[in-house]
């Protein structure tokens, strides 16, 4: 049998600041016509995914792309072909989006579309992209309980995008069952009142049993799972090196935690990644977003994309502002 041929695409996310982002409709005449996809198109012979991009923007839509980053990379087979799509985020342009092939626009917002129907590809997608920027990981275990909880609660008190927690990992090795338990159920109800998503660490029953938003697996437990546990609206792996964040791939995460990037007190005596070592690992292509862990600030989140990351998870920088 010969390999199956593979179409590389490069396709862009255009991204305002409130978070809205741009669809195209497929124009007549092409597979898939009057289906909503991101713009964007094949790579010709010798373009790099990049390149393929800012072309294909240009082609089709008459616009500059001045700021652009690497993002997922999904493999999906159609009946017509095998495609290989490369998605970057776009956060700068010049020129306002024309329908140069005859496409309609429309700015969406993550989690509430109102077009459709969308390619059966980009459904992984659209879940990345209600990801946010930064999440956190719970520090009971330095702070104490208390404290912890205190911060917690202005940092859930707080708008999202002025500091307001929306994403938080509880992990506390340090707790018995029955203690962790007690504060899982604390947490959850104070971050319902919040739309604060909370997912539990390693412990998929306990998850399920006090109705989590999901839970987070380390690398260990993820590799022995055959599949991705049902009934969980989020997983996510925290993943070191390739290996791993292939696990996360086997199993169907939403998002991987990748670290540790910088050397943190956490983990001394390690060897930090470093940005470059992030690069090495994210630029293979990952159909989930990949978020940056280990010694983290909010400064960082944009050097975490232009390596090929989604954002950052913090741990104490999480929380020593709060
Ligand atoms: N542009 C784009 N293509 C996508 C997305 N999702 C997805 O599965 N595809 C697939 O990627 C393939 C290539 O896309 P395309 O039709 O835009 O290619 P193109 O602009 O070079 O068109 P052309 O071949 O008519 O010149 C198609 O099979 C399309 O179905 C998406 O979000 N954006
Ligand atoms: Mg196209």
């Amino acid at each position: 049998m010969t390999a199956p041929r593979i179409t590389h695409v490069a396709a862009g996310i255009l991204l305002r600041p409130d978070g809205t982002f741009l669809l195209g409709s497929r124009p007549a005449g092409k597979p898939y016509a009057g289906y909503w996809e991101f713009p964007g198109g094949k790579l010709e012979a010798g373009e790099t995914g990049l390149d393929a991009l800012k072309r294909e923007l240009h082609e089709e839509m008459g616009i500059t792309v001045t700021a652009a980053t690497p993002w997922l990379v999904q493999t999906f087979t159609y009946p017509h072909a095998t495609v290989r799509l490369q998605f970057f985020r776009v956060t700068g342009w010049d020129g306002e989006p024309q329908p140069h092939e005859g496409q309609s626009f429309a700015w969406q917002t993550p989690g509430a579309l109102n077009v459709s129907p969308i390619l059966p590809a980009n459904g992984p997608i659209l879940r990345g992209l209600a990801l946010p920027p930064v999440l956190a990981l719970s520090q009971a275990d330095t702070l104490g309980i208390d404290e912890w909880l205190a911060r917690l609660d202005r940092r859930l008190a707080q708008p999202a995008g002025q500091g307001g927690l929306r994403w938080l990992v509880l992990r506390e090795p340090q707790l018995a069952a029955a203690d962790y338990r007690a504060l899982a159920t604390e947490v959850l109800a104070r971050a319902r009142l919040r739309d604060c998503r909370v997912l539990l660490h390693g412990d998929i029953e306990l998850a399920r049993e006090l109705n989590a938003d999901g839970v987070q697996l380390p690398a260990r437990i993820a590799a022995s799972l055959d599949r991705r546990p049902r009934g969980l609206d989020w997983l996510g792996v925290s993943a070191h090196n390739a290996d791993e964040l292939a696990v996360a791939r086997r199993i169907g995460a939403d998002y991987a935690l990748l670290g540790h990037v910088a050397e943190t007190v956490s983990h001394p005596g390690q060897t930090a990644l470093g940005w470059n070592g992030f690069a090495a690992l994210t630029d293979a292509g990952w159909p989930f977003p990949i978020y940056a862990i280990g010694g983290m600030g909010d400064d960082d989140v944009t050097t975490a994309q232009v390596h090929g990351g989604h954002g950052v998870a913090q741990l104490s920088m999480a929380w020593s502002k709060a």
